[in-house]
């Protein structure tokens, strides 16, 4: 795992670290040690499937607050998404900042964002199946959500959004949340 820093603190592209042969290609896509050795704490507990038939399905933006906060190492396994966190870590000099990374399996590229940020991504392809790893338990009570279309973030999406849940429409702007 190859960790390239992103212009929020604490957030990293990870790179696959590729062992190649005639067979294909032999890589780690989860390596406590590894992300010991870089100072990140890699005590994740659930693993999640994210299965998406149609492009420009739209998850998110998502976070649980405290003492729920979850780090999430995303990998996209089928397909393509654009996939996007949100600093939303009080006091931070970066707050309500966002990045975006296009992730596919072919780019052997995965996405570790840390506690205190939102989460969300949009399929670019059909049939686009996303795999993460979470460091907390799903907590109901502590799920929070941004809208991904929030005027104040003006995050960018690739495509028009074809299917968004009912809730993760009507999320709060960030003015009114709980962050
Ligand atoms: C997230 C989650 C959902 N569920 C259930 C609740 C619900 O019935 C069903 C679908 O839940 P949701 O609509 O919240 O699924 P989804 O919108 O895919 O939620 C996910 O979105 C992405 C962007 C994230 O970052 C994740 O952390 C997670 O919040 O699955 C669990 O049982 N465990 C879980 O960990």
């Amino acid at each position: 795992m190859i960790f390239h820093e992103t212009a929020l603190s604490g957030a990293y592209v990870v790179e696959l670290e590729r062992y190649s042969d005639e067979r294909g290609h032999f890589a780690r896509s989860f390596c406590r040690e590894e992300l010991a050795r870089q100072g990140l704490p890699g005590d994740l507990v659930q693993g999640n499937v994210s299965v998406n038939p149609t492009r420009g399905t739209l998850r998110g933006m998502h976070y649980q607050v405290a003492p729920h906060e979850e780090i999430k190492l995303l990998r996209c396994v089928r397909g393509a998404i654009w996939d996007v966190i949100v600093d939303v870590r009080q006091g931070s000099p970066t707050f309500g900042r966002w990045i975006g990374v296009e992730l596919t399996p072919a780019s052997f590229r995965m996405l570790y964002a840390p506690a205190g940020f939102a989460h969300g991504f949009q399929t670019l392809l059909d049939d686009t199946e996303v795999n993460y790893l979470v460091s907390a338990p799903y907590t109901p009570a502590a799920a929070r959500g941004l809208r991904h279309d929030d005027p104040r973030l003006a995050i960018t999406w690739p495509l028009p959004v074809t299917r968004i849940s009912r809730q993760d429409a009507s999320w709060p702007l960030m003015q009114a949340a709980d962050c």
